[in-house]
C-alpha cells in the first residue's frame, strides 16, 4: 500500500512541476469569443436511456447528448445514475454501452466548454463527477461492454477502457485513443492508467505523448478494441448483446472477484486521492498556457467544421 501512495506521490510532485515550470511564465490569458461553444449546464434530464431486460440479465445504456454525448457535468451524472440503476436491479448482469445519435459518435470526450474559460465553482463538482463515472462503470459489478460505432476521443476513450469489453466499428473515420496532448492537457494518472494496462506500456507511452487517435484496425492491433464489425457483418448490437451472454454465463461472484483482481488497486487508489486530483486538475485547467491551447483547439474544431 505504501507503493502505491509513494507512486501516486510522485506523480502528483511531477505534474506539478509541470505545471510550475512549464506555465509558470504565461502571459494573461486573452479572452476568445466562440459562439459555437457556448452552452454550460443541460437544461433537462434526458441525455441517456436505459433499456433493461430481466429475461436476458442485458442492460444497454444508450447516451443520447447531442451533438457529440460530449461529457458535461450533468451527462456524466446521467450516465453515473443509469449504471446504478442497472445495478440495484439484481437480474441484471451485463451492461451494454452505446450511443444513440445519428452522427453515430461514440462520446467526443470532456464537455470542452467546461475547461474552456469555466466556472470556478463548477470546476471542482465537474472533475467530481468524471471521477465518479469511472470510479463507477471500471469498478461497476456488472459485466460491461462498450459498443463504439463512431468516434471515441479522450473521455469517451475511457468510457471504452473501462468497460470489460470493447466492440468497435471498423470504419475509418472512427477514431478512438487518448489525444489530450494535442488539445495541450494531460489525461489524469488513473485514466493513464488505463491505458497502460489495456494497450502496454511503450504503446500507451508513444500514444500519450503524441495524442494518438487510432483507427479502429489499428485500435485492434495494440489491443484498444477486443473486436472489430465490418459492414455488411451482423450488426455491432448484435455483437454485444452476444457478448455479453457469454459474459453471463459466467458465475458472478467468480467475475466479479476476477475484476477486483485486475481493477481494485487503481479504483481505490483514486478514491483515497480524489481531493488532491480534483485540486490538481482545477490548477491546471485554469492556468493561462492551458486556457489559450484549449482556445485554439476550439478554433480549430470550429474552423474545421467550416
Ligand atoms: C490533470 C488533468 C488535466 C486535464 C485533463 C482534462 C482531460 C480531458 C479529457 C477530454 O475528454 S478533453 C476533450 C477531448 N475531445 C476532443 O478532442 C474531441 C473534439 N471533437 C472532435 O474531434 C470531433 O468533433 C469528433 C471527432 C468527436 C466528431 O467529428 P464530426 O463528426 O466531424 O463532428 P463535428 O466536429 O462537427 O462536431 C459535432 C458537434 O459537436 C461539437 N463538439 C465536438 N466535440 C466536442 C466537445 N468535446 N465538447 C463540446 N462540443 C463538442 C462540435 O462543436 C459540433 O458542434 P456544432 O454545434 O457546431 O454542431
Amino acid at each position: 500500500m505504501s507503493v502505491h501512495v509513494s507512486q501516486s506521490a510522485h506523480k502528483i510532485q511531477l505534474w506539478r512541476r509541470l505545471g510550475s515550470v512549464q506555465y509558470r511564465d504565461s502571459s494573461l490569458l486573452q479572452r476568445q469569443h466562440l459562439s459555437s461553444f457556448s452552452s454550460k449546464a443541460d437544461r433537462n434530464d434526458d441525455l441517456v436511456t436505459l433499456e433493461a431486460s430481466p429475461d436476458t440479465g442485458v442492460a444497454t445504456l444508450r447516451m443520447h447528448r447531442s451533438p457529440a454525448n460530449s461529457l458535461s457535468m450533468e451527462m456524466m451524472q446521467s450516465i453515473s445514475g443509469a449504471i446504478r440503476k442497472a445495478e440495484s436491479d439484481r437480474k441484471i448482469q451485463s451492461l451494454i454501452l452505446t450511443s444513440s445519435l445519428p452522427s453515430g459518435i461514440f462520446s467526443a470526450g470532456l464537455e470542452l466548454t467546461e475547461l474552456y474559460q469555466p466556472d470556478l465553482a463548477r470546476l471542482p463538482k465537474f472533475w467530481e463527477s468524471f471521477q465518479q463515472l469511472y470510479l463507477d462503470l471500471y469498478g461497476s459489478r456488472l459485466s460491461t461492454i462498450a459498443s463504439i460505432g463512431g468516434p471515441a476521443p479522450a473521455a469517451g476513450c475511457m468510457l471504452s477502457l473501462s468497460c470489460d469489453y470493447r466492440i468497435m466499428t471498423d470504419n475509418p473515420k472512427c477514431t478512438i485513443g487518448l489525444n489530450e496532448s494535442q488539445l495541450g492537457i494531460v489525461a489524469p494518472p488513473w485514466l493513464a492508467q488505463q491505458y497502460i494496462d489495456v494497450i502496454g506500456n511503450r504503446n500507451a507511452e508513444l500514444a500519450l505523448l503524441l495524442g494518438t487517435l487510432f483507427t479502429p484496425q489499428q485500435a485492434l492491433t495494440v489491443g484498444l478494441v477486443d473486436e472489430l464489425v465490418c459492414s455488411g457483418d451482423s450488426s455491432i448490437d448484435e455483437m454485444a448483446q452476444r457478448k455479453a451472454a457469454e459474459f453471463i454465463r459466467i458465475p458472478p461472484k467468480a467475475r466479479v472477484a476476477a475484476k477486483e483482481l485486475t481493477r481494485g488497486t487503481q479504483i481505490a487508489k483514486l478514491s483515497g486521492n480524489r481531493e488532491e486530483d480534483t485540486e490538481f486538475f482545477c490548477s491546471f485547467v485554469t492556468t493561462d498556457t492551458v486556457q489559450k491551447t484549449l482556445g485554439s483547439y476550439l478554433e480549430m474544431l470550429a474552423k474545421r467544421k467550416k
